[in-house]
């Protein structure tokens, strides 16, 4: 992409950080959409940078894509399906089609299902059990422990992996009268769900099963009455549902109408990324960041740092979301990237990752671009001077980072302690090279609008890098050869089948294991 190389010339020699850093600077490069503030000003994007990554997104057709999917278009060709996440969470107007038919009255019929039967279960249960896995697992997970002040509902326990103590766990003490499992599964068919949802019904009988899935007809078959069932269609991807029936264990435990909240925030984030020039666009601005730290710099990974304690599920979320959208070896049609393929995400919330690995950020060798995420305000009374303390503690960090510490102002630190080649030595240790860059994004307050705002910013932000690397983000091929040996390897592990056909390292492991 000439864009690209062009972009990387530039990047060669740029000035640092700090010498285009001023007012000016902070104003034309931060964004805010509904009190979400978005600051790259500690990057090395320079005024013409800018303008190249703007150019990029009209060279790769972002526009037009965005506007395919919103109205239905089947833009997940490998799939032949539509990506419509964003009708789950469309204003009670809306009109979208798919196939020339309006899908918004199956969602608005479904929503009021979920409705009613969460307000029923917030009375008659003390625990739920969110049986999934996947984008089946990790939006609720993620969303319930984000939204613990609002959390008034029943307890809600989140079993994902086939691991035996995950289920054992999490159905220990448990009063089957007062409990209701959730099987949430898109297919239906995934193994670790379908092991898990087995193991409850013989472990936990007269507890009452729901179930959220595409397929109606294995749900039927599991034994899940037809008013239990909550169904999407599969213009929803298992990453991109947490806004319809996948989001039932959060619905139990916010309540309707602080989901409907949630719905709002994300509403409102497709209107912004609609609507609003490039320029001025959150999830675009997110995306050209990132494209320039990824593709432009050639950093592998970013860091994506919540000042949030209870964030604390928000990577993981954002691994699925970016990392299985975006990790792919080839474009749309088939031949091999030009360019490498979505960064490894990767992170953990401040202030705690500061005192384990940050000392890398600050003083490895290579550049770790870092997305900083911060409240004004927290949600705990009589605790203002805590929040006060995060607040300072994100903001140093960013700043430590862009400014560093030189040899000469380690050495006037260290004063008379040594002197010499020692004073050379012992300083050399306690230099930071600065000059590396982060993003920092501000918000009001955890809400449930805040959250569905930095959600949909999110699977935007994805879309539009997607977009321009010429990627297929609806589809997930690379999570099935994994899954086919693994079918092989279960026979074998069982002793019913010969492990002859393995090569020699899996053969010598099956001996140690079975
Ligand atoms: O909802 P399910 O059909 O059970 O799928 C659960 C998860 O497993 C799959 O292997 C995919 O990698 C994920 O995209 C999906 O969210």
């Amino acid at each position: 992409m000439e864009t690209l190389d062009e972009l990387r010339a530039r990047a060669e020699g740029a000035p640092s950080i700090l010498e285009l850093m001023d007012d000016a600077r902070v104003r034309a490069f931060s964004a805010e959409v509904d009190g979400l503030f978005f600051d790259w000003s500690k990057t090395k994007v320079d005024e013409g940078s800018r303008a190249l990554l703007l150019r990029l997104l009209d060279e790769r057709g972002v526009a037009a894509r965005r506007d395919a999917m919103f109205a239905g278009e089947k833009i997940n060709e490998t799939e032949g399906r539509a990506v419509l996440h964003t009708a789950l969470r469309a204003g009670p107007d809306a009109v979208v089609e798919v196939d020339g038919v309006d899908v918004m009255p199956g969602v608005r019929e479904t929503l009021e299902r979920m409705r009613a039967f969460a307000a029923d279960a917030r009375k008659r249960f003390d625990d739920v059990v969110n049986i999934g896995i996947g984008g089946s697992d990790l939006g609720p997970a993620m969303g319930v422990l984000a939204l613990a002040p609002y959390h008034d509902g029943p307890r809600c326990n989140f079993v994902s992996n086939v691991d035996g103590a995950d289920i054992a766990d999490a159905l220990e003490g448990l009063d089957p009268e007062r409990t209701l499992v959730i099987v949430a599964s898109k297919t239906f068919t995934t193994t670790e769900t379908m092991t898990n949802a087995a193991t409850a019904r013989d472990r936990l009988p007269g507890a009452t099963f729901a179930a959220l899935s595409s397929d109606l007809e294995r749900t039927e078959a599991f034994g899940i009455p037809a008013d239990r069932v909550f169904g999407f269609e599969d213009w929803v991807g298992g990453r991109y549902s947490m806004w319809g029936p996948i989001g039932l264990s959060l619905m139990i435990a916010i309540g309707p109408e602080r989901f409907d909240e949630f719905l709002a925030g994300g509403r409102a984030m497709d209107g912004h990324f609609r609507d609003a020039p490039w320029a001025r666009n959150l999830p675009a601005l997110l995306a050209l960041s990132g494209l320039w730290h990824n593709q432009v710099l050639g950093c592998a990974t970013r860091a994506v740092l919540p000042y949030e304690n209870r964030l604390a599920r928000l990577p993981a979320y954002l691994q699925q979301l970016e990392m299985e959208s975006n990790g792919k070896r080839v474009s749309m049609d088939g031949a091999e990237l030009s360019e490498h393929s979505g960064p490894v995400v990767w992170g953990e919330p401040g202030t705690n990752g500061q005192h384990a690995f940050y000392q890398l950020i600050h003083q490895g060798t290579r550049v770790i671009p870092c997305e900083f995420m911060v409240a004004r305000e927290g949600h705990e009374p009589g605790l203002e001077h805590h929040h006060r303390l995060l607040i300072a503690n994100c903001l140093a960090q960013s700043e430590a980072l862009m400014r560093g510490r030189t040899h000469a102002e380690a050495k006037v630190l260290l004063g008379e302690k040594f002197e010499g080649a020692e004073l050379d030595r012992q300083a050399a240790h306690r230099v930071f090279p600065g000059d590396r860059p982060s993003t920092t994004l501000v918000y009001p307050k955890l809400t449930p609008f805040v959250l569905g705002q930095i959600v949909a910013l999110y699977e935007h932000r994805v879309f539009v890098e997607g977009t321009v690397l010429g990627i297929n983000s609806f589809d997930q091929w690379g999570v099935e050869l994994g899954k086919e040996l693994a079918r092989s390897l279960e026979p074998i592990l069982a002793g019913e089948e010969s492990a002859d056909g393995k090569d020699a390292s899996t053969r010598a492991l099956v001996e140690r294991l079975a």
